[in-house]
């Protein structure tokens, strides 16, 4: 599959953005804030083709299933299947296309009504749409029962009746009723025991096949979505890392991120063979998405500037030293306490002391390996010895990654296979003032 041939789905600068304020007085007083789930995503999805769409929980990805197929608003951006542009078009027509479009939930317990049957909730697509009725209907539903691995004879059974596979078939059957183009499967196994997650991933696959189905596959767990896809987006803080083949994806992997989540699956996995990769800190709140590149703030291959020469794992908790510094409400909040002294007086401990406690929270040496590096940081800690936090975090302001100031394009590897990462961005000056050299692709 390439690049190059027309896709059935193209999504261009697509966001949503949620505001959080709860009504007209906090719109007023701007005491809402703004969520950016979906932050200017570019993808394409190729006819019969499979792209999993991968991150953490929280990165977006809901969002952004629900953004594409217009079950949520979309804040501003484009998406095209078969090249007409579904915002563009009338009501009446959209209702039509989105016959074409449908969507599989992750819930198989929630997302179907358990007062209605089976036969009914099949049915109501059918009904909606105008598709089929009486003897036609019945039949069609009992078709559509058994190509899903069902009984033609459940359709009088309530949605209580069944397993959690079984209830996700029925879903599936749904979806297939209006004999769709393009289905979005969000999460649509990881409410299930893995035994059955395996039946329905194959169910998904036979169904691609009998009908040349085309899937946007959402899940956080990468080891379904390797298994399924033809191709991967990754997604970090609502905006797409690295998208390209699977096995381009992951083998060996490119953006740190991508390496970070392929290090954590728990099973033995046959693409990654290293040490686990733990990430520094918390996915950060996409109401202030960090600047630059935004996974810089947890990133482990985040780039030093020339001026330092600090093995990497230094560089990575200076730079935790400084984010932390900045937040911190207290002096005790950046250091670890010794065993047994959980209480320690921090206005009774030695600058020595000190030094050694913030060392230990942030996995520092007793002494950088670069000597300039090393001044800077001991002024920020006696700073921090005189209580005086915004002066440290002053003196920590001399460590600048180019990650936080530049927004990484997205590096295209080859045809395909495209990545949003300085590292791999050609021309890229690590003194952080000539970032691009690149393409500027941005559509994937
Ligand atoms: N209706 C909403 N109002 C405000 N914020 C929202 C709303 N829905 C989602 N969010 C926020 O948008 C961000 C993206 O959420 P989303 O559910 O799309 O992520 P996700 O990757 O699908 O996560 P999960 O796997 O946990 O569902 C999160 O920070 C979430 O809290």
């Amino acid at each position: 599959m390439s690049d190059t041939s027309d896709p059935i789905l193209r999504i261009e600068g697509l966001k949503k953005y949620y505001d959080t304020s709860s009504g007209f007085v906090d719109s007023l007083l701007g005491r809402g804030q703004t969520v950016k789930a979906v932050d200017d995503v570019a993808l394409k999805l190729h006819e019969g083709e499979t792209l999993g769409v991968v991150g953490e929980s929280g990165c977006g990805k809901t969002t952004l299933g629900r953004s594409i197929l217009r079950l949520i608003e979309p804040t501003d951006g484009n998406v095209y299947y078969r090249g007409e542009e579904l915002t563009d078009v009338s009501s009446t027509r959209l209702r039509r296309l989105k016959t074409d479009l449908q969507y599989i939930f992750q819930d198989p317990f929630a997302s179907l009504d358990p007062r209605m049957t089976v036969g009914d909730i099949i049915g109501e697509p059918l009904d909606v749409h105008g598709i089929a009725t009486g003897e036609e209907r019945i039949d069609r539903i009992g078709e559509l029962l058994e190509t899903v691995g069902l009984s033609a004879n459940y359709t009088r059974r309530y949605p209580h009746e069944f397993s959690g596979g079984q209830r996700q078939r029925i879903g599936i059957a749904r979806a297939l009723a209006v004999d769709p183009e393009i289905i979005v499967c969000d999460e649509p196994v990881s409410a299930l025991d893995v035994s059955v997650q395996a039946q329905i991933l194959n169910l998904l696959d036979d169904l691609q096949e009998e009908f040349g189905l085309s899937y946007i596959f959402i899940a956080h767990d990468l080891s379904v979505v390797e298994h399924i896809s033809d191709r991967v987006a990754v997604m970090y803080l609502g905006e797409i890392a690295e998208v390209g083949p699977t096995e381009a994806v992951f083998s060996p992997p490119h953006h740190p991120y991508t390496e970070a989540l392929l290090s954590a699956i728990p099973e033995p996995d046959p693409l990654w063979e290293g040490d686990r990769i733990t990430l520094s800190g918390t996915v950060p709140s996409p109401i202030d998405p960090p600047s630059g590149c935004r996974f810089h703030t947890r990133c482990p291959r985040i780039i030093q500037p020339d001026e330092f020469d600090l093995t990497q794992t230094e560089w990575r908790s200076i730079v935790d030293l400084k984010l932390h510094a900045s937040d911190a409400k207290s002096v005790k909040s950046l250091t670890t306490t010794e065993e047994g002294s959980v209480d320690i007086d921090l206005s009774a401990v030695s600058n020595d002391q000190l030094d050694r406690l913030v060392r230990a929270e942030f996995s520092l040496p007793g002494e950088l390996s670069d000597p300039e590096a090393e001044t800077i940081l001991s002024a920020a800690i006696d700073r921090l010895h005189a209580g005086e936090i915004a002066a440290a975090t002053d003196r920590l302001g001399a460590f600048v990654s180019p990650c936080e100031r530049h927004s990484p394009e997205q590096y295209r590897s080859d045809d395909t296979h495209r990545i949003a990462c300085l590292l791999y961005e050609q021309g890229f000056d690590s003194s952080g003032d000539s970032a691009g050299g690149t393409d500027a692709v941005v559509e994937n």
